[in-house]
């Protein structure tokens, strides 16, 4: 008995040292690419298969196929493309960007809802053609008989779908501004982004992710018989980083901006033919608008023109970003901001304690210094700066934070001394501090009350009275409108 449990358990024992070091030596060797191919071979033989072709020009018009673009784009972008036996690599348009490239006839798997695919490129000579020899090039897809009806058709969508995203990403950005009823563009390389600007961290976050779920919602839109657009007010003081906003939007998104003058001496038509020549995927800004209503009477445009520009009714179907700027939303009048034509209302306060820290993180490297407690007390005194004036005398004096902490101390300090600059800037950040919901309630109006049912607009009540006045909040009401 001793003996065969003895022979037993050399016996495991040897196999599982033979399995270790059959494995060790395919791993060594990349034999195991071998066997792996052989088992793709051997399931490839038994299943039917069938191939579609993607070629690169439509055969009777010789005009491109734009199909044969996207498979390019999305094959290319394969995780799988690392794997295979030959790629190409160039240079990206980004520095130190390198992208791959699939070279001709190999073959590349991607694995999609649990049915393996793949594809392969082809490259066929018509040494026919008007007297030369031309190469025709495509992809051939391949795909299991019996996956191909569940498939297919997600498949195809999936390709559209990723290569519209890749070639959002690699889009260069542009910034147009108008004269004479036309565009004009200039590439835009503004360096801002929503990591280095400076704004409370919760909005931060539900502004992203409102602007996420509005790119996602295209059907949502759409069944809704909605404009697929999504329009925000930026308002705040000067220096605040409105403008900023809208330049790291543009670079989150990758989207275009086209900055519309409304001081420019244009009338509704002109406006109306602005908006129709922008292009989807694009911010369209206005900046200032207080300012322009301040300044209508000597406008052409009408009330109602401008109006339909924000609601952007000539626009269908197409995917774009409104943003307005102000710097005070008092006077404005209320039907200008009610929710839906903007949906968001963002404020941009002047400097705090929170806000500083943040900056001096940013420009001087410092996260605590001894000087702190001394700022913590001005800005607890009431004094206050615009981030604009706190970045720039960091930046000058970045050599030393002890310098630039003690030059943003003494400039507090005078401001609240003279309480002139200072005073005025508060008065004006009091005046248009966030009245989150309240505001719109109004500016929503009669309208709102007729169409909006009566527990809707309860719930609504409760969640106003929860909401609580702080610095860079956001007003939910036109989310709430939105839902
Ligand atoms: N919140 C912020 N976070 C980070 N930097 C900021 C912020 N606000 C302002 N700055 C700095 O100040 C500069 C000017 O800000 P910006 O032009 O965005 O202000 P603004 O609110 O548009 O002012 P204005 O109302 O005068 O147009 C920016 O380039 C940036 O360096
Ligand atoms: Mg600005």
């Amino acid at each position: 008995m001793f003996v065969i449990v003895y022979w037993f358990f050399l016996l495991c024992f040897s196999i599982t040292c033979l399995i270790f070091v059959v494995r060790l030596f395919l791993h060594r060797t990349a034999l195991i690419y071998v066997v792996r191919r052989w088992g793709e071979w051997v399931e490839d033989r038994v299943h039917v298969h069938q191939h579609f072709k993607v070629p690169e020009f439509n055969d009777s018009t010789h005009q491109e196929n734009q199909f044969y673009r996207r498979v390019s784009l999305y094959v290319n972008s394969l995780a799988s493309i690392e794997d295979s036996d030959f790629t190409n690599l160039f240079s990206g348009k980004k520095p130190n960007d390198i992208l791959l490239s699939l070279d001709d006839r190999q073959p590349i798997h991607d694995v999609f809802l649990g049915a393996r695919v793949s594809w392969i490129n082809e490259i066929e000579r018509d040494d026919h053609h008007k007297n030369h020899a031309v190469s025709r090039r495509s992809f051939v897809l391949r795909i299991k008989k019996k996956d191909k009806r569940r498939i297919l058709k997600p498949y195809l969508q999936h390709i559209h779908t990723v290569s519209d995203d890749i070639e959002q990403r690699r889009k260069e950005l542009k910034i147009h501004h108008h004269s004479n009823g036309k565009w004009k563009s200039v590439p835009f390389n503004h360096p801002a982004s929503f990591d280095s600007l400076v704004i409370d961290a919760d909005l931060k976050t539900k502004i992203r992710h409102d602007l996420e779920t509005f790119l996602k919602s295209k059907q949502y839109y759409h069944k809704l018989g909605r404009v697929w657009k999504r329009s925000y007010l930026l308002y705040g003081p000067s220096g605040t980083g409105k403008s900023s906003f809208i330049s790291a939007t543009a670079n989150l998104l990758n989207y275009d901006v086209y900055n519309v003058n409304l001081s420019q001496t244009i009338d509704d038509a002109d406006l109306n033919m602005l908006l129709l020549q922008t292009t989807s995927k694009s911010l369209i800004v206005v900046e200032d608008l207080d300012r322009y209503v301040s300044e209508r009477s000597r406008s052409p445009i009408t009330s109602s023109g401008l109006l339909n520009f924000m609601d952007g009714i000539l626009n269908f179907q197409d995917e774009r970003i409104m943003i307005f700027t102000m710097n005070a939303k008092d006077g404005i009048d209320s039907d200008l901001l009610r929710p839906g034509r903007v949906d968001m209302h963002i404020y941009f306060p002047m400097c705090d304690f929170n806000s500083f820290k943040n900056l001096a993180n940013n420009y001087l490297g410092v996260k605590d210094h001894k000087l702190f407690p001394q700022v913590e007390e001005i800005f607890q005194s009431g004094a206050t700066m615009s981030p604009a004036e706190i970045s720039e005398l960091m930046l000058v004096n970045r050599s030393s934070p002890s310098r630039a902490l003690k030059s943003l101390i003494s400039a507090l300090q005078s401001n609240s001394r003279n309480g002139g600059k200072v005073a005025a800037r508060l008065s004006d950040s009091v005046a248009s501090s966030p009245a989150p919901p309240s505001v719109v309630e109004e500016a929503g109006g009669a309208a709102w009350k007729e169409t909006v049912p009566k527990e809707f607009r309860k719930l609504y009540g409760l969640l106003r009275l929860k909401s609580c006045k702080r610095p860079g909040s956001l007003d939910h009401d036109s989310e709430l409108m939105d839902q």
